[in-house]
């Protein structure tokens, strides 16, 4: 096993400092070393102390993490959203000084961030601690991978710093970071609950079906919003335990930003790259779990047979098999998809797997998949144009990729659905669905009230 001490990170960072010889600007230097378990909630909720923005990611199928702790570099962009983080992020890997001889997934160079569901729609103050599109290279990230744990530091060094100085500074963050006392906080009170608009969403439900009816489209899909009042602050730490708790099969993150978080417990993955290999999901169509075995039984077979929720499915299949296609060799997607079962919800489900071809990166397959038509709709342009004159919501960054990736060539994209934006002692949650033409507004409805379920049970909302 590769051990790297203190003495050896004094070291590193001297030897990092000469080779800047007579360079003025600051030198991003990037180091990881192995570290002991530490439960990454507990790391997460020990960074609160530091009063540095926090963000984190657990694949809790993976037995992976990644929780980021600080901003050393932060890429926003507008326009050009993901040209301009390509660009950045390449410059980046050849800009930084790095030591990471383990290579593992999420070590040494990672970003972490997200991005608005739809740059064009006006943004109103919901979301005003959040940019348009944001990632950042945290200063402290601590990466879980099964029973393997390393913690990286990225620092900004000038060529007059001194090393031991440095070492020193870097050693009492991480004391503070590595305590291991758990604080069991409580759940907090809702004191008050606002469904927003749902008549007049149900409304919009009957509008976007007239018009697929009409032949204008073919799904669209469309998302509401809860408000909740707390009567205290929410502890977003506690949340983030009692997701992993209650949340398997799940990708649990939180953003931190300001006074805001956003949280969430997402089943469904935009795209996993390991160097060439790649996996995306297609995740659409929907019915509740049972109360007995033998009614989920039932309620999953029917989900499975019920020609409304398998085309809504398909429409998803067909796009992503489209796009991934152009960027990939050896694509495999089944013929029928299966269903995957949650906590509180079942939906259908479709692995995609492939091996990227030469020249593409994660990139291009997130412009070219987002927003699939498991958020957006079908066509894409269309249904996008719907969603924006007609949704009485600011999505902001629900609907849309979060998620990481690293300079060793993996990453892992999710779509940023079960999911709350939490501020203070308020949150908004958001749920969607997706309309076609067999679509009933109260079926929906009731559909999206379950979909709010993960986020308002931790959030103190039910039993
Ligand atoms: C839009 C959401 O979920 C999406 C819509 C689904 C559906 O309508 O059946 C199922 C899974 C997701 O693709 C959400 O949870 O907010
Ligand atoms: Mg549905």
């Amino acid at each position: 096993m590769i051990e790297v001490q203190g003495q050896q990170v004094e070291e590193l960072l001297r030897e990092a400092i000469n080779q800047m010889g007579l360079k003025q600007s600051a030198q991003l230097v990037s180091i990881t070393k192995r570290v002991e378990a530490q439960d990454p909630v507990l790391f997460f909720a020990s960074a609160a102390k530091l009063n540095k923005e926090r963000c984190f990611w657990m694949s809790t199928k993976d037995a992976f993490s990644v929780v980021g702790v600080g901003n050393v570099f932060e890429i926003n962009a507008n326009e050009d959203r993901f040209q301009y983080i390509e660009e950045t992020w390449k410059k980046l890997i050849d800009d930084v000084w790095v030591y990471n001889p383990f290579k593992a997934p999420g070590t040494g160079l990672v970003t972490l961030g997200g991005l608005d569901f739809d740059p064009k729609k006006p943004r109103t103050d919901l979301w005003n601690d959040f940019p348009r599109l944001q990632f950042k290279i945290p200063e402290y990230i601590l990466t879980k991978n099964n029973s393997d744990f390393y913690l990286t530091i990225n620092i900004k060094v000038c060529k007059d710093d001194h090393p031991i100085q440095l070492l020193k500074a870097i050693e009492t963050v991480e004391t503070k970071l590595f305590q291991t006392a758990k604080e069991q906080l409580d759940l907090p009170k809702i004191i008050h609950k606002k469904m927003i608009a749902p008549e007049q969403w149900k409304n919009t439900v009957q509008r976007a079906k007239q018009e697929i009816q009409q032949k204008q489209m073919d799904k669209i899909v469309l998302a509401r919003e809860m408000r909740l009042t707390f009567s205290k602050q929410v502890d977003v730490s506690q949340v983030l335990s009692d997701l992993i708790d209650k949340q398997s099969n799940s990708y649990i993150f939180a953003f931190e930003q300001s006074d805001s978080c956003f949280v969430g417990a997402t089943p469904e993955r935009l795209v996993r790259v390991e160097n060439k290999k790649l996996l995306s999901t297609c995740l659409a169509g929907t019915a509740p779990r049972g109360a007995t075995e033998e009614e989920d039984q039932r309620i999953a077979a029917m989900l499975f047979q019920d020609p409304k929720n398998r085309e809504e499915h398909d429409f998803v299949v067909q796009m992503i098999k489209q796009g991934i296609n152009k960027y990939c060799t050896d694509v495999q997607i089944p013929d029928t998809p299966v269903v995957y079962p949650l906590k509180n919800l079942q939906h259908l489900y479709t692995p995609v797997t492939g091996v990227l071809k030469d020249g593409y990166t994660i990139f291009n397959v997130i412009k070219e998949l987002h927003p699939t038509p498991a958020l957006g709709g079908v066509p894409r342009d269309l249904s996008m144009t719907f969603i924006r004159n007609n949704e009485q919501l600011d999505r902001g960054w629900y609907g849309a990729p979060v998620g990481w990736l690293d300079s060793n060539n993996y990453g892992e994209f999710a779509v940023a659905i079960r999911s709350a934006l939490i501020q203070e002692d308020e949150a908004s949650l958001f749920a969607g669905c997706g309309i076609v033409k067999d679509s009933d507004p109260e079926e929906e409805f009731a559909e999206t009230e379950i979909k709010f379920s993960p986020m308002l049970t931790v959030l103190g909302g039910q039993p």
